[in-house]
């Protein structure tokens, strides 16, 4: 579960001034939840998913993953909270020299074994059989990895090519594949469709549904999209001028039509 509590950022400005893009945010997402971000351009969408993984500090405010407050997390509690928030953009972010299994393995190749669970074995097994210890992955092992997240991603028949041989969607099957290697809890996806025709859009969209509910990964997600969010999302929150305008089950939320923000995005199907 992800609570963000008062949650606000700044940015100093020229003249020493400070800009302050989120103010007072408050949301409880649920491990397992779908969860979309709605916004006007410049409302403040991606400085907010950007300060759930803290590649933006907040300023002020908590935000606790289980419980555990991860605002003043440094070095390496820092490089593990990372470990279990996966993340995709709107721009995919491949590594173009290498191949669609090294892109994927990429960030297996730095991870130690006990930063993460291999899938299939519990956790406390782990531990008991004396494997919990810190030692780099076994080629082996990041191979198994690698093939399991084709599967997942069905892609195996890309699996030596290169990102510039690949089509939109196929590179964002890539980047979530990269981005469940290590099993993270959360997927943080920024944009992730907006590049993308439409029936690749709902390729994708299935695909992170199935992934949510095969390994219950809690998906947060920026989007100016409408569609994207009423086809995917269980719960959304709108952002408006730094703040959290309205909150709650997608349905409830678009069904008000009283808030001006809503029907200005219902209208418009697109901000
Ligand atoms: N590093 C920064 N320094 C100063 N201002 C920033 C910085 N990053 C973002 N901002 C400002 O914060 C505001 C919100 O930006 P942000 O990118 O979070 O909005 P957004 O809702 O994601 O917009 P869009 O949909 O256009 O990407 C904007 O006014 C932007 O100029």
């Amino acid at each position: 579960m992800i609570e963000v509590k008062q949650l606000t950022k700044e940015f100093r400005i020229a003249g020493d001034k400070n800009l302050t893009v989120l103010k007072d945010i408050n949301l409880v997402i649920e491990q397992g939840d779908i969860f979309g971000i709605i916004g006007m351009s410049g409302a403040g969408k991606s400085t907010f998913i950007r300060c759930l993984n803290l590649l933006e500090r907040p300023t002020g405010g908590s935000i606790l993953i289980d419980g555990v407050d991860i605002t003043m997390k440094k070095g390496r509690d820092l490089l593990a909270l990372r470990k279990s928030i996966g993340m995709i953009f709107q721009n995919f972010n491949l590594l173009m020299q290498k191949n669609v299994s090294r892109n994927i393995a990429f960030g297996l190749e730095i991870t130690k074994v006990a930063d993460f669970v291999i899938p299939g074995i519990d956790k406390e097994d782990y531990k008991e059989l004396g494997f919990f210890q810190k030692r780099k992955l076994k080629k082996k092992e990041i191979q198994r990895r690698v093939d399991e997240l084709l599967r997942l991603v069905d892609l195996e028949d890309k699996k030596y090519e290169y990102p510039s041989k690949l089509s939109g969607g196929q590179r964002q099957r890539v980047a979530i594949a990269r981005a469940l290697a290590t099993s993270p809890s959360i997927l943080l996806c920024d944009e992730a469709t907006s590049a993308l025709d439409s029936r690749t859009t709902d390729s994708i969209l299935k695909l992170l549904k199935k992934i949510n509910e095969e390994t219950g990964v809690t998906i947060v997600m920026i989007t100016h999209e409408m569609n994207v969010v009423q086809k995917i999302c269980n719960k959304v929150a709108v952002l408006d001028k730094s703040e959290i305008v309205a909150s709650g089950y997608t349905e409830d939320v678009f069904g008000d039509t009283s808030s001006e923000i809503v029907a200005q995005l219902l209208g418009g199907g697109e901000v």
